[in-house]
């Protein structure tokens, strides 16, 4: 099923109309958040292609599709089975895995990237791929923290690069923010836009900072009795230690590490000894099920 995405070029009438065909779109990056945008992806019919490094990880993150998938049938289909066992096949069979990105880009229309939050990995993997993928494909990163015409600045499409922020996890929260730079182009801006509204969510073109994490990280207080506070008091749904091993403090410290880079004087991003010891010990939360707190 290909999603037409309609928009009108900046300046021109709606006669000028040109549209670009959302139908087949390459995910680089197959871990929690990657494989999340593979399953919405796939659940409103666009052919998705998964890549990796490894196969046993892209088994790992189409296991994880597959079960997710599950727990939203088994809500959604309750009283149908039948129905919600076919959607979890169709789900699935519009996913391919691929460890090839190069090749897997050749047929795409999108491509969006949730690799590791490294600026360097990720300019090398898009000045690769914008090499090999067709002219009119868009790129878009789903980076936390990093600047999007920074990422974009190794490859020659600034127009057709925007920003996908998907917020964790990826089946269940509706927001997703869009982010252009100054280069994106408007039909770029539009068709992210509208890929992210076929996808059912609610896109905003802003960028929201987690700062109640690097706060509570920095308090003396208990974990728990923060995340108590939070939950109770600002009816949080998950307070900020629980959510913190939720984003995984691998990507939390590659975020921290990216900011106090960049602005080394501000107090709000001073290392956390705590935070780079459980990194260091392997312990990066609800995915090696141990981070702030343990995980059966
Ligand atoms: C230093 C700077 C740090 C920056 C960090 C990076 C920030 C990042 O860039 C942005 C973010 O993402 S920030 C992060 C932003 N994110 C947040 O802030 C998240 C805050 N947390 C929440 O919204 C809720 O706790 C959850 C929705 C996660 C879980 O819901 P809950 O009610 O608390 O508890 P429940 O019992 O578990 O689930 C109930 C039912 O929901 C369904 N379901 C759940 N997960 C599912 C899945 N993966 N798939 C499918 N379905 C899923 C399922 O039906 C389940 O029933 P079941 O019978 O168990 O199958
Ligand atoms: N975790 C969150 O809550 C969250 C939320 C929003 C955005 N993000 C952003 O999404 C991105 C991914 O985060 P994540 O939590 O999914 O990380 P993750 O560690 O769970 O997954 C990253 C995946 O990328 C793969 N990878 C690394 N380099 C690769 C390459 N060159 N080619 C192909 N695959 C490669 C890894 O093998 C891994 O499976 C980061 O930029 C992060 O800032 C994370």
């Amino acid at each position: 099923m290909a999603f037409v995405t309609h928009y009108v070029r900046r300046g021109f009438s709606s006669s000028a109309v040109r549209s670009v065909v959302i139908k087949n779109v390459t995910i680089i990056g197959g871990g929690l958040m990657g494989a999340g945008i593979a399953q919405v992806a796939a659940s409103t019919g666009h052919s998705v292609t998964l890549v990796d490094t490894s196969d046993d990880i892209l088994k790992k993150s189409v296991k994880g599709i597959e079960g997710s998938v599950k727990r939203v049938v088994k809500k959604k289909f309750a009283d149908k089975p039948e129905a919600g066992e076919e959607l979890i096949q169709k789900v699935l069979q519009n996913v391919s895995t691929s460890t090839d990105a190069g090749l897997a880009v050749r047929g795409s229309d999108l491509v969006v990237e949730a690799i590791v939050e490294n600026l360097k990995i990720k300019q090398d993997l898009f000045a690769t791929l914008d090499k090999l993928a067709p002219a009119h494909t868009i790129f878009a990163s789903n980076t936390s923290s990093l600047s999007v015409s920074d990422i974009a600045s190794s490859t020659s499409r600034l127009d057709r690069f925007g920003g996908l922020h998907f917020f964790n996890p990826v089946p269940m929260m509706k927001l997703v923010e869009v982010i252009g730079t100054s280069a994106t182009s408007q039909e770029t801006f539009d068709s992210l836009m509208s890929f992210s509204k076929v996808l059912g969510k609610t896109p905003v073109s802003c960028k929201v900072r987690f700062t109640i994490i690097i706060v509570a990280v920095s308090c003396h207080a208990s974990k728990e009795d923060i995340d108590i506070a939070m939950k109770l008091g600002a009816g949080y749904p998950m307070g900020p230690f629980e959510l913190s091993d939720y984003v995984g403090l691998d990507t939390i410290k590659f975020i921290m590490d990216g900011w106090s880079a960049m602005d080394p004087d501000n107090p709000l991003f001073a290392q956390s000894e705590l935070l780079n010891k459980l990194v260091a010990e392997g312990k990066y939360g609800k995915k090696t099920g141990e981070g702030f707190y343990k995980y059966k």
